[in-house]
């Protein structure tokens, strides 16, 4: 069972509050994007409100991405959102940091460094394991309590993630008790049930489609992306020289044999594209599979109109509809049609939820709204999609006794 922030004694409190604000960046290094930021206001503001001393953790990009960037301009724009000043100190876990977390009066919030600037934190480790670490042991002296809001790391078992709740009395964050709640109760949603695999996370997804069609939770599965790329070639389609070299190049070679094996066992309940759109110098230009392979260094980009009416049709049934990664590659205005179209189709549904971060930031860019829930999970929503622990939950659950609630 865990415990969320309705359990917490707040007042005068020091709590570790872990967001997940990887966010895009722009050129000069700073934020391009807020949502994920403005996602957690409401747990920050509640804190504040409370009387807390609130110490924000986070991780932003991969060592040696170029998003992998500081959290000055984080920390500005949370100032912005929360309506009051925040702090910002370029140290973690060292003396600077606590320096910073003990200089807190009441109301007050600092955001510290990029938890990931430092090196253990980018690695896995067994929450006792991870509960050794610097971070876990620099910060610890200082916080009274730790508040997980980062859904969107949850599948990671890393030092601030799983460390600090073996150590500190642990609680879920608001948007952490949303998502759990939503995504933990899927297979109590309405029937027919829906599921959409998009985006480029393809070994996830084929774990997806087996888990839920395994367990009989998914009527029908709708491929697009690069995973419909990956379940067209397991089912003998020529996708050309240059959508090849990218499944290959991208390491999934191996899972159009799972897709295949996929195919066999539930293929009456997968759908796969009937039409792409390839990339002709300025031009989208949609060819049938039938016309495949495409010309030379033309790559499948995105799902063509008779795919999309192929889908529509099958979602003007469904009651229940999950949707995880784009259907073309969004980011190029050429083929950002498929997913537009198809996630405008799953808006009139009864019950629609969005997984992905890349797919929300494609939605808000596309001006596509109108869901049940927009989860700030990408890989975690997958991972919570097959039914498996997310081992931030599970260190939340198994965290220590805590005090007593304010009234
Ligand atoms: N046909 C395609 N060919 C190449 N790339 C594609 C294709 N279709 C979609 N993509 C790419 O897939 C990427 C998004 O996939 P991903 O699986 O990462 O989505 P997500 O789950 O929303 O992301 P996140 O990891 O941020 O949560 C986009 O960058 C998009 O350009
Ligand atoms: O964007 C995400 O999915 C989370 O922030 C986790 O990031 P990671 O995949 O780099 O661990």
């Amino acid at each position: 069972m865990i415990e969320t922030l309705d359990d917490l004694t707040v007042e005068g409190t020091t709590v570790g509050v872990r967001v997940d604000v990887n966010s895009p960046i722009d050129d000069d290094g700073t934020l391009a994007d807020d949502a994920r930021l403005r996602a957690h206001v409401d747990t920050l503001a509640e804190l504040l409100d409370r009387g807390g001393r609130v110490a924000v953790l986070a991780h932003q990009g991969r060592p040696g991405g170029d998003d992998f960037v500081s959290l000055e301009s984080h920390a500005d724009r949370l100032a912005e959102l929360l309506g009051q000043p925040v702090d910002y100190v370029d140290a973690t876990f060292t003396e600077a940091a606590r320096e910073a977390v003990r200089d807190l009066s009441n109301g007050d919030c600092v955001v510290l460094e990029n938890t990931r600037f430092y090196s253990e934190e980018y690695m896995e480790f067994d929450p006792e394991r991870a509960a050794r670490t610097h971070l876990v042991e620099g910060l610890e002296p200082v916080l009274d309590a730790y508040v997980n809001d980062a859904f969107a790391a949850a599948h990671r078992s890393q030092p601030s993630l799983v460390g600090l709740p073996t150590v500190l009395p642990g609680y879920a964050g608001r948007v952490m008790e949303t998502e759990l709640d939503v995504l933990g109760s899927i297979e109590e949603t309405s029937e027919p049930r829906v599921y959409v695999l998009g985006g480029a996370k393809v070994s996830d997804s084929i774990d997806v489609a087996w888990s839920v069609l395994e367990k009989g939770l998914a009527d029908h599965i709708l491929t697009a992306g690069v995973v419909g790329n990956v379940f067209l070639v397991a089912d003998g389609v020529d996708l050309g020289d240059a959508s090849s070299d990218f499944i290959y190049d991208q390491g999934y070679w191996d899972e159009i044999d799972r897709a295949a094996d996929l195919l066999d066992a539930y293929g009456d309940r997968i759908a796969l594209p009937r039409d792409v759109a390839v990339d002709r110098g300025e031009d989208r230009h949609e060819l049938g599979v039938n016309a495949l392979p495409p010309g030379d260094g033309e790559a499948a980009m995105d799902i063509g109109e008779s795919t999309l009416d192929y889908y529509r049709r099958i979602l003007a049934d469904a009651e229940t509809v999950i949707l995880n990664g784009p259907a073309g590659v969004f980011e190029d205005d050429r083929f950002q049609t498929g997913t537009r179209r198809l996630y405008e189709a799953a808006t009139d549904i009864p019950t629609s939820i969005v997984g992905g971060g890349d797919t929300a930031a494609a939605l808000r860019r596309l001006g596509v709204d109108g869901f049940s829930h927009v989860s700030t999970g990408g890989g975690a929503a997958l991972r919570m999609l097959t039914a498996e622990s997310l081992p931030a939950v599970t260190a939340l659950e198994n965290a220590p006794q805590r005090p007593a609630a304010d009234d």
